[in-house]
Parts: C-alpha cells; sequence; structure tokens
C-alpha cells in the first residue's frame, strides 16, 4: 500500500513540475491555410477542442498564464488502408480542423514521396497543403528549431510508411513533448506484408481508423493494393498508373495474372538468342 501512494505522489510532483516547466498561451497556426476542404464529412469524427480559455480553466485559469499545449497530455492517431482509401484527405481534414481551434500545426512527409513536388501534401484528387518533406523523422526539431517546434501542438505525419524512426519521434512527441500527432501511412505493402513501422505505433495509438478505398474492378470496398507492374522491390513510388485497389477476390485474381505475365515475360527474356543466362 505504501508503495502505491508513494507512487501516486512521484507522480503527481512530477506532472507539477512538467506544468510549470514551459512558456506561453495557446499560438496561432504555424502557417495559413490555403484550401478549404469539406470538414462535413470527416471519417474520424470531430477534432478535439479546447478553447484557450476551457484550456486554461482546466489547468487552474486565473493564475499565471500557462502552457496550454504541454498541459495537455500527447495524443496519436493513426489513419490507414490502401492506396486511394482517402487516408491523405481524412490526415489534412484532421489537421485543418486543429488549426481551425487555434492549434498550431505542422506537416511532415517523407521527402522520398517526390510525386507532387516536396513542398505540400498533396491528395490524390488534387487538395493539397504545404509540408516539410523530411528524409527521417529525427530531423523534424532541427529543421523547425526549438522554439517553433515547442509552440507546435499538432504534428500530421504522411506517407508514414517510409519513415523508419517512426515509432521513437512518436513515442517522444506524444509522451514527452505532449504533441497531438496524426499518423496516415499504408499498414500494407502490395505483397500484403506490413509496410515500414506503421503497425508498430498501434499498441501507442489512441485510435486506430483503416479506411477502405473501391475496387476498381468490381466497385466493392477494397482492402488492398494491388502493383500492376513486374517490379518487385518494396518501395516503389507511384499512382494509378502503377496501383489500384482492389477487393480481397481480385486481389487473389490480380497476383495470379501478374505472376503468369512475369512467367510469359521470362520465358521471352530466355528464349532471345542475345539472352546470356547459361541455362537458355
Ligand atoms: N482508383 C483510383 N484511382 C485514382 N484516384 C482515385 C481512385 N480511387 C479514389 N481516387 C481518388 O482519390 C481520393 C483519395 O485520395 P487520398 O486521400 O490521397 O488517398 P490515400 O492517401 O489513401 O491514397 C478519392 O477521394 C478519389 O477522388
Ligand atoms: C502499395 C505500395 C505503395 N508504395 C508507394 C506508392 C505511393 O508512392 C505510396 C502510397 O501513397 P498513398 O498516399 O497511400 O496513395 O507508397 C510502395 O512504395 N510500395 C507498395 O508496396
Ligand atoms: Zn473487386
Amino acid at each position: 500500500m505504501r508503495s502505491i501512494s508513494a507512487m501516486r505522489s512521484l507522480l503527481c510532483a512530477s506532472s507539477h513540475t512538467f506544468l510549470r516547466s514551459s512558456g506561453s498561451t495557446l499560438r496561432t497556426p504555424f502557417f495559413s491555410l490555403p484550401f478549404r476542404p469539406d470538414l462535413s464529412c470527416s471519417k474520424l469524427g470531430p477534432a478535439r477542442f479546447v478553447s484557450a480559455a476551457a484550456a486554461k480553466a482546466r489547468i487552474g485559469g486565473g493564475g499565471p498564464v500557462m502552457d496550454v499545449r504541454a498541459a495537455q497530455s500527447g495524443e496519436i492517431h493513426v489513419i490507414v488502408g490502401p492506396m486511394f482509401a482517402g487516408k491523405t484527405t481524412a490526415l489534412l481534414r484532421r489537421v485543418h480542423a486543429e488549426a481551425g481551434t487555434g492549434r498550431t500545426v505542422a506537416l511532415v512527409k517523407s521527402d522520398k514521396d517526390n510525386r507532387y513536388g516536396l513542398d505540400s501534401v498533396v491528395t490524390h484528387d488534387g487538395t493539397k497543403m504545404p509540408c516539410w518533406a523530411l528524409p527521417e523523422l529525427s530531423s523534424f526539431q532541427d529543421k523547425l528549431g526549438t522554439e517553433a517546434y515547442n509552440k507546435v501542438d499538432v504534428i500530421g505525419i504522411d506517407e508514414a510508411q517510409f519513415f523508419g524512426d517512426l515509432h521513437d519521434f512518436c513515442c517522444k512527441a506524444a509522451d514527452r513533448d505532449g504533441k497531438i500527432v496524426v499518423v496516415a501511412g499504408l499498414d500494407g505493402d502490395y505483397k500484403r506484408n506490413k509496410f515500414g513501422s506503421v503497425l508498430d505505433i498501434i499498441p501507442l495509438a489512441d485510435s486506430v481508423t483503416k479506411l477502405t478505398a473501391r475496387c476498381e474492378l468490381c466497385g466493392r470496398r477494397a482492402f488492398f493494393t494491388l502493383r500492376k507492374t513486374q517490379e518487385t522491390r518494396t518501395e516503389l513510388i507511384g499512382g494509378a498508373d502503377v496501383y489500384m485497389p482492389v477487393c480481397r477476390q481480385h486481389y487473389s485474381d490480380g497476383q495470379i495474372v501478374i505472376e503468369a505475365a512475369r512467367i510469359v515475360m521470362d520465358r521471352e527474356i530466355h528464349s532471345d538468342p542475345r539472352c546470356e543466362v547459361s541455362h537458355c
């Protein structure tokens, strides 16, 4: 019993220290948002709203001004699904809604995704929002500078499957720094194997949303991404030219067709007199 109450006092003491340790009031958005997405049908539900006044009251308002963001505990929300499921759309809606409540937001994507340039996160239907394109998440704080990083309340991460340090970053940002982290990425690759570290952050998450697309072949719900080419490396940047969303049945059928095409192509290559493979 004594050890439980000792632990409670220790936890209380450390949370007070945390509250007092940092700066100023709720801030305006990190950047202004150049687009107006339709927020009415967000699949993530309403963004958590905490007005500056309400938040101050929650931490004993009326006293000295305290850092509203640091006073809140962090959160991690994960959005997964196949390509074309609306993951980026949901991420942008969420980040936009958070900015609308007066929170300071910042958006990050992997610099491997150069499909539409590096300065914006862009959905497949063209909605965009400025972002930081980074090789790894550990460079985020340095890139912003510590002062700007401390002011950020909400961090949106797109193309999360490409960040090797996703788990470490999310832990620190939410647990240590009190940030709301919204992560969008592919849970599985074209082979339906887990992709990068996206699944590793599920145990850290407050919420997990798995979105579905429409099967390009039959219009039913699509849970998987079919790669239409013969490329076998896991990471291959592309859009509708290379990938399509498919239902379970058309994923299996598609794999058979692609494998058959690969065999035919191999035969053609090896029957060519210029082929130098020894068994030909
Ligand atoms: N098979 C498809 N090919 C091209 N675009 C599609 C296809 N299916 C849906 N889309 C478009 O993609 C949008 C979703 O884009 P986005 O949010 O970028 O998805 P995700 O991030 O999950 O890949 C949909 O609203 C729709 O307009
Ligand atoms: C399935 C699969 C996808 N990729 C790449 C292709 C795109 O550049 C991104 C996913 O983008 P989206 O925003 O989810 O549409 O990932 C890959 O490299 N390997 C794969 O197996
Ligand atoms: Zn189908």
